[in-house]
């Protein structure tokens, strides 16, 4: 088979991270950190894969976190990251408030070519985390390469709001239709193509909703800081 030519970015900003689903119950994963953020990437984790392998090491724990990693049964040691730690290990999210430490601890993973998360520099991040839409076994990744991760929340929340629960029966019923199919790949294709046509009739009738919401939301954004400022130069 031909592979299909790659398709160029139509507009002139792109983001060329490439999406992947890890099976995090498959991989080891070492956080280093425990704080603030440490909490974050953690519930993010535990929420999307409850059975990741996950081990946390960290100078200082909070209760938060420890409350966390006790629950899951995930193996913890207070005290400073140790280049030992990566024994075994196959990623890293390092979440530490020191950025010489991080520095140095981002350095030990590469050297043992470890894909790496570093918090607080996203120029050393191997990869990023997302903002997720989940729906039962429905699931969306989000993403602005960096840019704005308030903005990936909030696209997070319209899309949560857009599909509906129910979405996981469309999905259960797909699966049973798909194990049912008979014929070969290209005709189980157009089948399954023709059974769904109702869901993407006319892609820009569904496009308009979303577009609209994020336009109306940035023009929002502009004028009261546009107002803000303007106010402030006249109060001045
Ligand atoms: C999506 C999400 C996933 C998750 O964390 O699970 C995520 N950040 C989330 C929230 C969030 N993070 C920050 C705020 C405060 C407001 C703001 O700054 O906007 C909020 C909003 C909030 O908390 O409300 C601050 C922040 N974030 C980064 C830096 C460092 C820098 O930019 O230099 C700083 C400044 C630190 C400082 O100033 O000290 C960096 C990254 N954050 C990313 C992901 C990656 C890029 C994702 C993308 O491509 O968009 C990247 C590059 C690396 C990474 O962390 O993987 C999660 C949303 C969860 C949800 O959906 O609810
Ligand atoms: N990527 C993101 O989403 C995001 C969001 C906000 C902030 N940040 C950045 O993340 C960093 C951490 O922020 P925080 O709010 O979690 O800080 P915090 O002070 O709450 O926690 C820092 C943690 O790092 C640990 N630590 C420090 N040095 C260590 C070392 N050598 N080994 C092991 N553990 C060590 C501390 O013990 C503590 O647990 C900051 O640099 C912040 O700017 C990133």
């Amino acid at each position: 088979m031909t592979a299909p030519a790659a398709k160029q970015p139509e507009s002139r900003s792109f983001n060329p991270l490439f999406p992947v689903f890890l099976k995090l119950e498959n991989l080891d994963l070492l956080l280093v950190g425990g704080g603030y953020v440490a909490l974050e990437k953690l519930s993010a984790l535990l929420a999307n894969s409850p059975q990741a392998r996950i081990r946390l090491v960290a100078t200082e724990i909070s209760r938060d976190v420890k409350d966390i990693v006790i629950k899951h049964g995930i193996p913890y040691e207070e005290r400073a990251f140790r280049p030992g730690d990566l024994e075994g290990i196959d990623l890293v999210i390092i979440a530490i408030n020191d950025k010489a430490a991080s520095t140095a601890i981002h350095a030990c993973c590469k050297e043992k070519r470890i894909l790496t998360n570093v918090a607080d520099k996203p120029q050393y991040c191997d990869f990023y985390l997302s903002s997720i839409v989940q729906k039962g076994n429905l699931k969306i990744a989000i993403s602005t390469n960096g840019k704005s991760p308030t903005i990936a929340k909030r696209v997070k929340e319209v899309l949560n709001d857009t599909f509906p629960d129910e979405i996981e029966n469309v999905l259960d019923n797909m699966e049973k239709i798909r194990n049912t199919l008979k014929g070969d790949f290209s005709d189980k294709v157009r089948q399954l193509n023709h059974i769904t046509r109702v869901l993407a009739p006319e892609k820009k009738r569904y496009r308009k909703p979303l577009l609209s919401i994020l336009l109306y939301a940035g023009a929002a954004v502009f004028f009261m800081f546009a107002g803000y400022f303007i106010l402030s130069y006249i109060l001045k």
